[in-house]
């Protein structure tokens, strides 16, 4: 698959693609079931293509990152993945935008899902797009759980309350964050509960700070589970946001690897501890919950 950021030379006289258009924030059921539609009334010979609205001014708040997005993409054997970067300071309406970096293009057809506005929110016609983009668009029924629709804005206040089975209902897997290891203040392990600290996430919206029981896939097929501590580490005087993970029956180092960690369930809150001791204790507690529910 190829990765395109638009505007770019690669769009010009390219065979032509079947074009999904989207936000494919969190690549969720909804998403899936778009690609899984379109991918069966495509020919073996057509070029899949997904265009994807990446949201800059909402840095922080993103349930998927483009490398995620890259390889689920992947994973359902898209050929071409062209996303356009939109920022703060885009005053072009978005439905021109796109319009305008797909002129370009030679467009066989174009599927958006049910619920995909242009003009956000504003007055929307297909056919008129349609015209404007030499190209026939068909809009796909969304996909519902429990009579409501699903998409990206219900998810992430879900990710928010730390309702992660919820999360994953919708996700149609569980919610995951990839970073680097980044080297902390060596404390984790004096304490019994060395800690990986997950660097590189914050385009990632901030699951509710706690204790999460979860995995991590430390190099390619190589999973463990996991205890996930999200949060401001008051116990610590920690000053910002981080996510770490202990890893059970894992010894070794992993600093600057590549990780992802996926939140199985909350387990409880972040508490504000009176001191090391009492926080180990709990530590303690938290590992044997886990062990009980995964029967280890
Ligand atoms: C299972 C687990 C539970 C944790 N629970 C809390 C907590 O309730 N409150 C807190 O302040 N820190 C909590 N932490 C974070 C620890 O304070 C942190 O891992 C430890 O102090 C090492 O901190 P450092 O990464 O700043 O070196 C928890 C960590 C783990 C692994
Ligand atoms: N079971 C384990 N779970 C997580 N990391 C482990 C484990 N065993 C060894 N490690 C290694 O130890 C490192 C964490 O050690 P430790 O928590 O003491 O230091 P740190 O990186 O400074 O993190 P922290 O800031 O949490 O103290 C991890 O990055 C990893 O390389």
């Amino acid at each position: 698959m190829e990765t395109i950021q638009l505007p770019s030379s690669a769009s010009k006289g390219i065979e032509p693609v079947i074009m999904v258009i989207d936000f494919f924030d969190g690549f969720h059921i909804g998403h899936q079931h778009l690609l899984e539609e379109v991918k069966s009334v495509t020919h073996e010979r057509e070029r899949l293509a997904v265009l994807s609205i990446e949201r800059q001014s909402k840095y922080g708040e993103a349930l998927t990152s483009l490398k995620d997005k890259e390889k689920l993409f992947i994973e359902r054997g898209v050929d071409r993945y062209y996303y356009i970067e939109v920022d703060e300071k885009e005053d072009m309406p978005l439905q021109d935008l796109i319009t305008k970096h797909l002129q370009l293009f030679k467009i066989k057809q174009i599927y958006i899902s049910e619920s995909f506005n242009p003009s956000e929110g504003g007055e929307f016609s297909m056919e008129k797009w349609g015209k404007r983009l030499h190209a026939p668009i068909k809009a796909l029924p969304t996909v519902t759980l429990q009579g409501k629709e699903v998409d990206s804005e219900s998810i992430k206040p879900l990710v928010k309350q730390g309702r992660m089975e919820a999360v994953q209902a919708m996700l149609g897997r569980p919610y995951e964050v990839s970073g680097v290891v980044e080297k902390g203040e060596q404390l984790g392990r004096k304490l019994g509960f060395p800690t990986l600290n997950l660097g590189g996430i914050d385009e990632y919206i901030q699951v509710k700070p706690g204790v999460y029981l979860g995995t991590v896939e430390i190099s390619s097929g190589s999973w463990y589970y996991t205890l996930i501590s999200a949060g401001y580490r008051p116990t610590v005087q920690g000053d910002s946001y981080k996510v770490e993970a202990y890893l059970l029956d894992f010894s070794g180092d992993v600093y600057n690897q590549e990780v992802t960690v996926k939140f199985l369930r909350h387990l409880r809150d972040e508490v504000n501890f009176d001191g090391m001791e009492d926080l180990v204790d709990q530590m303690k507690q938290d590992e044997h919950q886990a062990r009980t529910l995964l029967g280890l």
